[in-house]
């Protein structure tokens, strides 16, 4: 079995890439170790604050959001930081080469009820010049590499440097990431789907229908009976889907008609949607393909829809 250090020589990747996924995969065995810890570490619960996006921060989200902060920082091919957990960009090294994003505690409601959660990030090239949100604001398609760390039973890594989705395990012994699927590949069907069901009456027309009609199972229009699963945590409900197939959703709703969406275009929805279509699957907002969104703002949610092609492509069509 290679250890992510041996696959990475194996991928050729630049040396200042792979510096810089050895200090984010490092990190990442820091807050596993932390995640573990839970109670027993007095990092359970909520702080006093609110991110940006008016969001109670848990103890852990500032946590794990400082522990990748200052490691990025340091590492000198990491020119600038976006974090949810930030209100601006982080300007790192003048002349690194790459704008790192991440979501750095994702599903971290899940955290007080030891559920599953995970460190999202994606991996920008930088620019000339002096650091702005600007230099990030480039389309998900330009990623040089993206992935998670999911923290559950085993803690895993899923990464893509665009050459096909790779998983690594963390194994408790050497603490060293071993490599243990690779070339992953969605089935184009499915017969299970991911979405908050108590959304529904808050979701547009299109959503009602196509949940409607997997509702109805052999006795609809799709002629099959669908499962449904929710974990509350995106990374853990895409590990799923990279797993073994499905729809996973978080679409438009008027719920709050100030945050007619839920996810994080930068830090979530881009490097889900790469990992997504490098794994032969497929990701929308229902009008538009997520990896060629021109970003307008860091923090800018979107809807999202993803996962097994033709299930995709099934949603799409009621949306016209
Ligand atoms: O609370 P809901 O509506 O089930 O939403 C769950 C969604 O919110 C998120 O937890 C948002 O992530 P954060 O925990 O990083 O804010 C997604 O991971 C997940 O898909
Ligand atoms: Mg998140
Ligand atoms: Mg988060």
């Amino acid at each position: 079995m290679q250890t992510f250090t041996q696959f990475l020589a194996e991928m050729s990747v630049s040396p200042s890439l792979n510096q810089l996924l050895h200090t984010l995969t490092k990190t990442s065995k820091e807050i596993s170790h932390a995640v573990q810890h839970g109670a027993l570490a007095g990092v359970l619960g909520a702080t006093e604050q609110e991110n940006v996006q008016g969001e109670t921060q848990k103890k852990l989200d500032v946590i794990t959001n400082d522990m990748l902060k200052t490691t990025l920082a340091e590492d000198s091919t990491v020119k600038g930081i976006a974090s949810e957990e930030e209100d601006d960009v982080v300007a790192a090294n003048t002349d690194g080469e790459f704008l790192v994003s991440f979501d750095p505690l994702d599903g971290s409601s899940n955290i007080d009820i030891n559920s599953l959660v995970g460190t999202i990030f994606s991996i920008l090239p930088a620019k000339d010049g002096e650091l702005t949100q600007q230099q990030f604001l480039q389309p998900g398609r330009n990623q040089v590499a993206a992935g998670y760390v999911l923290y559950g039973p085993s803690t895993m890594l899923t990464l893509t440097t665009g050459n096909g989705v790779f998983m690594f395990t963390l194994c408790p012994e050497s603490n060293e990431f071993m490599l243990t699927e690779s070339n992953v590949i969605i089935p184009a069907d499915t017969k299970e789907f991911a979405i908050n069901m108590s959304n529904q009456r808050f979701w547009q027309p299109a959503m009602q229908n196509y949940i409607d009609d997997l509702l109805k199972g052999d006795t609809g229009v799709r002629g099959k009976n669908f499962n449904m699963r929710w974990i509350a945590a995106m990374v853990g409900d895409v590990h799923r889907v990279l797993s073994r197939g499905g729809l996973f959703s978080y679409p438009t709703d008027t719920k709050n008609p100030a945050k007619p969406f839920k996810l994080r275009l930068m830090y979530e929805a881009n490097p889900m949607a790469l990992l997504i279509e490098q794994a032969q699957g497929k990701a929308s907002t229902g009008y538009e393909t997520i990896l060629d969104i021109e970003p307008t703002e860091i923090h800018q949610r979107v809807a999202v829809i993803l996962g097994s092609r033709n299930e995709v492509d099934a949603c799409l069509k009621y949306h016209g």
